[in-house]
């Protein structure tokens, strides 16, 4: 489980930009289930996951997880409990390395070896076993590249590199958002399996509404650093969500 307390953060305080994204926010994330936030566009979606990971420092509060206390640690000593899937198909990968390198880096997340040692001790078989799972035929390609890969292949890639170490928290920020629909869809469901079968405590950021319905337990709508939707996902209808969607942002334009 992930507790946050009292998280606070502005950005260029005591400036004419001061911009205060979270004043003492609170949220409980309960374990081994997806939990999804949703909320337009600067509402503080990936500035919550960037505290969390130690991306950013936050002004004030606390981070547990799983009893943990995280508020003290910095971003690579949390990257042992957290495993993060980003946007973007070639963050997460180095795209200069091929596939089995980065599945080798994934393996040893925090440790300083270096690439020769990593892949000297690298069990071949079961990065293998692990990218057959995903059946997208990475399995043959272990010498290839990742930028030649398609962006969905690298998603994929990141996504299984993310939870190699099964993490205490993952966390998907628009994952599949710049992927097409057929391998959106077919990505968000590796996802939604690979959560399930590894129990892991999952906290997603999409714009997609279909997604957040089918693929979570819970969703929780942000409005300027405030929660102003929480419901379980298996209460509302798509309809209902993007009116409440919609309502949201009216009241943000108004
Ligand atoms: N490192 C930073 N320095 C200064 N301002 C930042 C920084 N990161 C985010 N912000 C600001 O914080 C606000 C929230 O941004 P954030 O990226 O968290 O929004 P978001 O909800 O993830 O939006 P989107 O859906 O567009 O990804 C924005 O006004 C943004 O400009």
């Amino acid at each position: 489980m992930l507790k946050i307390r009292n998280l606070t953060k502005t950005f260029y305080p005591n400036t004419p930009e001061e911009n205060q994204i979270f004043d003492h926010f609170h949220l409980d994330v309960e374990a081994n289930k997806c939990t999804t936030i949703l909320g337009p566009n600067g509402c503080g979606k990936s500035t919550l996951f960037n505290l969390i990971t130690g991306a950013i420092p936050a002004d004030e509060g606390t981070f547990y997880l799983d009893d943990v206390d995280m508020s003290a640690m910095d971003e690579r000593e949390r990257a042992n409990y957290i495993g993060r899937v980003s946007q973007d198909p070639s963050r997460g990968v180095s795209p200069s390395l091929n596939i089995l390198e980065n599945m080798a880096l994934a393996r040893r997340k925090s440790e300083t070896f270096t690439l020769k040692h990593l892949l000297k001790h690298t069990d071949e078989a079961a990065v293998v076993a692990r990218l057959k799972e995903l059946d997208l035929g990475l399995e043959n390609k272990l010498n290839t590249k990742v930028k030649f890969l398609s962006g969905g292949q690298r998603q994929s890639l990141s996504l299984l590199m993310a939870t190699t170490k099964r993490p205490n928290l993952l966390l998907l920020d628009e994952h599949t958002a710049a992927l097409d629909p057929k391998t959106s869809r077919i990505i968000m469901e590796k996802t939604a399996e690979l959560i399930e079968r590894e129990h892991m405590t999952t906290l997603m950021i999409t714009h997609n509404l279909k997604h957040a319905i089918d693929y979570s337990h819970r969703i929780i709508m942000l409005d300027r650093g405030r929660i102003v939707l929480d419901v379980a996902a298996n209460s509302i209808t798509e309809a209902e969500l993007v009116q409440k969607y919609n309502e949201n942002i009216e009241k943000i334009m108004a």
